[in-house]
């Protein structure tokens, strides 16, 4: 909310309008009294004082006084009045920059160009934001969060404007749910993809607030405004490499924003809601049981993102046990589609293809292909929401005080159960761009990487009816589709120009 400015009102004070005079100034009005008063004195003398002469003088006198301190009080509260202003147009630019935009603010034009992202830059200028806490904060959560069907959920979302929060947080809003989402929009790749997200969200009355998880205090806020039913947990540092380059920033977000939001959940929320959050197929690490079953060993962490997933799962024990969270986990297999991460291999390949740039393939030590379980992001939707419909309640009291009983703890492989090589991944992009790769074929390094992922997915198809059904060339075909559709790129002109490029190199 904005402060509220009442200011006095200077006009209503008695004061002269027109040109200024002497009287007009405190020092000269009281010289005139005093000269008035002494010659007063003088008269008194002499004659009997004309008291009619004396007391007209000091009514007028006495009226000066108080139309010069009438004028300097209307002074001072212009003063006041400005300074106030100047103090309140300075939190507000505060507080825009530590709160931007909710997504309420965008403008509401769904545009139908072919680079929606650059429409949305625009609209983020658009002002009006909500401080957190603030009743019209609370009223936007309210809205955004409250189901529209019978027994409908109401979900807060957090990493709402990645990939995966995104295509979850449509599906729950188009079946009725209540959807609210949490996202910092860091840096990690394009922030503007993520704003673009957050647009698309926007337009199907989905609210985004800009937040970290680690913000205990907003996470507080978010569960007083509302009792959400549900957290579906995604926010986190992804990418299995980029841990070799930024260790911290994994511990900071997969650990400590965990913790962060199992705390608040835990004895901030009233009633606990139930948590259903990503985990990760790489906690298999040099696991070589296949297909991945959620009974195999995860003790051998490849990464330092596999390892603080591990961690993870560790914690939501943890806050089960104690506090009678009810916690479900989802490992993800190399999940793929539009609207997808630019920092995963399908992205950032089909970017460099379509430029006339090499990639860079890996294979194993011993010179073998390096696969995956690549899985449709539609598949991994209907896990989710799965995984959402199945949760049983926390069965902790408010205040994580104690826990009324045991409370659900599950983890789920959400995979496609077929994986494919590497480079049959990039064979099928080559068909779909019409561009032919310029291959760099290397041994994959030792930062983490596994040769392989393979899930059996019979528990979660057991448990929510779990069936993957798009296989890899279908799944990249909606993604080619998206993606140049998104940047705007003109697929055969992209080809002939990549096939020029070629040329020139050979
Ligand atoms: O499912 C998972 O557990 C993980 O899946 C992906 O990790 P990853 O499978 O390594 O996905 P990509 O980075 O897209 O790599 C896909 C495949 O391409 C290979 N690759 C990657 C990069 C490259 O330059 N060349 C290359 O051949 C990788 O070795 C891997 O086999 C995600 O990045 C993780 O966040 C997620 O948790």
């Amino acid at each position: 909310m904005l402060p509220v400015l009442l200011p006095f009102r200077a006009s209503s004070l008695p004061l002269r309008k027109g040109p200024r005079t002497p009287t007009d100034t405190p020092a000269v009005a009281g010289a005139v009294g005093e000269a008035t008063g002494a010659a007063g004195a003088a008269t008194n003398m002499g004659s009997p004082p004309d008291t009619s002469k004396t007391t007209k003088l000091d009514r007028y006198n006495s009226f000066l006084r108080r139309l010069n301190s009438a004028k300097l009080l209307a002074a001072s509260t212009k003063l006041l009045f400005r300074a106030t202003l100047l103090a309140a147009v300075a939190l507000i630019l505060l507080l825009t920059l530590h709160y931007p935009l909710p997504l309420s603010s965008f403008a509401s034009s769904s545009s139908s160009s072919s680079s929606p992202h650059r429409s949305l830059l625009s609209s983020l200028a658009s002002p009006s934001p909500s401080v957190a806490g603030s009743a019209s904060w609370v009223r936007e959560i309210r809205r955004s969060a409250t189901p529209r069907r019978p027994h409908g959920i109401s979900v807060l979302i957090t990493g709402a404007s990645g990939f995966v929060g995104t295509h979850c947080s449509l599906a729950l809003k188009k079946r009725g749910d209540g959807v609210v989402g949490l996202d910092n929009f860091n840096s990690y790749y394009d922030p503007s993809l993520k704003r673009s997200r957050q647009k698309l969200l926007s337009d199907h009355s989905i609210l985004v607030i800009a937040g970290d998880i680690n913000d205990s205090g907003l996470l507080a806020k978010l569960f007083d405004a509302y009792p959400f039913s549900h957290v579906l947990h995604l926010a986190a540092q992804a990418g299995v490499r980029y841990a070799a380059k930024n260790p911290q920033s994994y511990v900071t977000s997969n650990v400590g924003g965990l913790v962060s939001l199992f705390e608040a959940a835990a004895k901030s929320a009233d009633p606990q809601p139930a948590i259903v959050w990503a985990s990760s197929s790489s906690v298999y690490g040099l696991n070589s049981a296949s297909p991945f079953s959620e009974r195999h060993r995860t003790d051998r962490p490849a990464s330092l993102y596999a390892a603080t997933k591990k961690a993870g799962e560790a914690i939501a024990h943890t806050y089960n046990h104690i506090y009678g969270l009810s916690v479900t986990g989802l490992r993800f297999f190399t999940v793929y589609g539009p609207w997808g991460r630019p920092d995963m291999a399908y992205f950032f390949f089909t970017k460099s293809i379509l430029a006339g740039k090499p990639i860079t393939i890996f294979r194993t030590a011993q010179g073998g292909e390096v696969a995956r379980d690549f899985t449709y992001i539609d598949d991994v939707v209907k896990g989710c929401l799965g995984a959402l419909d199945t949760a049983e309640k926390s069965t902790g009291t408010a205040g994580g005080r104690k826990k009324t009983g045991a409370a659900q703890l599950r983890v789920y492989n959400l995979g496609n159960t077929s994986p494919v090589p590497v480079t049959k991944l990039v064979s099928i992009l080559e068909a779909l761009l019409g561009v032919k790769a310029k291959k760099n074929i290397v041994t994959m390094p030792s930062n983490g990487d596994v040769p392989f992922t393979h899930a059996n997915v019979s528990l979660a198809a057991a448990d929510f009816a779990y069936r993957p059904t798009t296989d890899l060339t279908s799944g990249l075909r909606k993604f080619v589709k998206w993606y140049v559709q998104y940047y705007g790129i003109k697929l055969k002109a992209a080809a002939a120009a990549a096939a020029a490029s070629r040329k020139e190199a050979m």
